[in-house]
């Protein structure tokens, strides 16, 4: 596996730039309560052009840059996978949106936790993460932190948003998740999950007491987890999720694909960033563009009343219409990544 350390070009923009951003915005998002709803939903709306939406719309050219598949080859792979993966989901949602919902939020949990340890361990000097059981631990830590901490923390706001995204499609189902907000639900959710933090990082933390690898990696892997446990903890869930979403998440996901645009690395390396992005958002905006005619599309067909939550809904429901799909070719990906790295890791 390419990686690259913390104090090159790539390493600076996908690991310590979501890390500050993400730490000044603690203080911020503890007053943002008292601030308009559209200062809250800001970071949704940003991620619209910023990062966000564009990160999965270059997954038609993965099996062309990863797997040596013709370009016309690559588009109609990945094109039916969309097809097939988005369309028996909205079936889903249109059908049942409680389990479309939880479905969701699992879904998210493992691709925001496979995105992470990636990075971690491509641009984050992780190499505490080599086996697979500690990939799993990473994944399942990572991911939980946007999905459980915030229920945790803020259950009203959380529960707000869900509740508005099943209401698009049946309000009389909102109450199937309501167990999941009641306090003992949260307090067994929250204690298993601490507990599964701390062992995770104990448990990778066995490479450097066997001098396996240096203390650095695993040091930073364990101020993300604790700034991030606050981070969501604390500010309120649509800003921190859709702050985490636009800078964290998408943003190392956008490192990643340079991994596989050789011009990309290139600039990379000799350090001229906005030549590497400007590639990203050439190869990004047609399905860019798609993805937003998809959400209107979705805007027409559902019924709302037009209010900011309401289109948050819809946003939601469109993302994660494309999520699934999207996870297909980022897990495909881990696969042929992380096997040219069990070459390495056994030099
Ligand atoms: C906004 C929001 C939520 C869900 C957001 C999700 C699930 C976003 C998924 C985005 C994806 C998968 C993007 C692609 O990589 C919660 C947690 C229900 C709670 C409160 C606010
Ligand atoms: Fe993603």
């Amino acid at each position: 596996m390419d990686t690259w350390s913390r104090e090159t070009t790539v390493g600076r923009l996908t690991m310590t730039l979501p890390l500050v951003v993400i730490a000044l915005a603690i203080p911020f998002g503890v007053v943002i309560d008292d601030l308009p709803q559209a200062v809250r939903f800001a970071p949704f709306v940003v991620s619209v052009g910023l990062f966000g939406l564009p990160h999965g719309a270059v997954d038609h050219l993965m099996p062309l840059r990863l797997g040596n598949v013709p370009l016309k080859r690559s588009l109609a792979v990945v094109g039916v996978v969309y097809a097939i993966l988005g369309g028996l989901y909205l079936a889903v949602w249109a059908l049942s949106p409680a389990v479309a919902l939880l479905a969701f939020l699992g879904m998210t949990w493992f691709h925001w936790g496979q995105g992470d340890a990636f990075a971690l361990r491509a641009f984050g000097g992780g190499d505490h993460i080599r086996t697979r059981s500690d990939r799993w631990a990473s994944l399942v830590v990572r991911g939980g932190l946007p999905m459980l901490v915030p229920l945790l923390g803020q259950p009203e706001g959380y529960q707000r948003v869900v509740n508005g995204i099943i209401e698009l499609f049946d309000p009389a189902s909102t109450t199937a998740l309501s167990p999941l907000f009641r306090v003992d639900t949260r307090l067994a959710l929250g204690i298993g999950f601490g507990v599964f933090t701390l062992s995770s990082l104990l448990w990778t933390a066995r490479h450097v007491w066997k001098a396996d690898t240096s203390a650095g990696g695993l040091a930073w892997d364990a101020v993300e987890i604790g700034l991030l446990w606050l981070f969501f903890w604390l500010v309120p869930p649509v800003f921190a999720v859709g702050l985490y979403f636009a800078v964290w998440h998408s943003v190392r996901h956008i490192g990643r694909l340079a991994i596989v645009d050789p011009a990309a690395r290139q600039a990379l390396d000799s350090g001229e960033w906005p030549t590497a992005l400007g590639r990203f958002y050439r190869d990004a905006a047609p399905l860019t563009v798609a993805s937003l005619a998809l959400f209107a599309g979705l805007y027409v067909w559902v019924p709302t009343d037009g209010s900011l939550n309401a289109l948050l809904a819809i946003y939601l429901v469109g993302i994660a219409v494309l999520t699934l799909p999207h996870v297909a070719v980022v897990t495909w990906m881990d696969q042929v990544q992380y096997e040219k790295s069990r070459i390495t890791d056994r030099q």
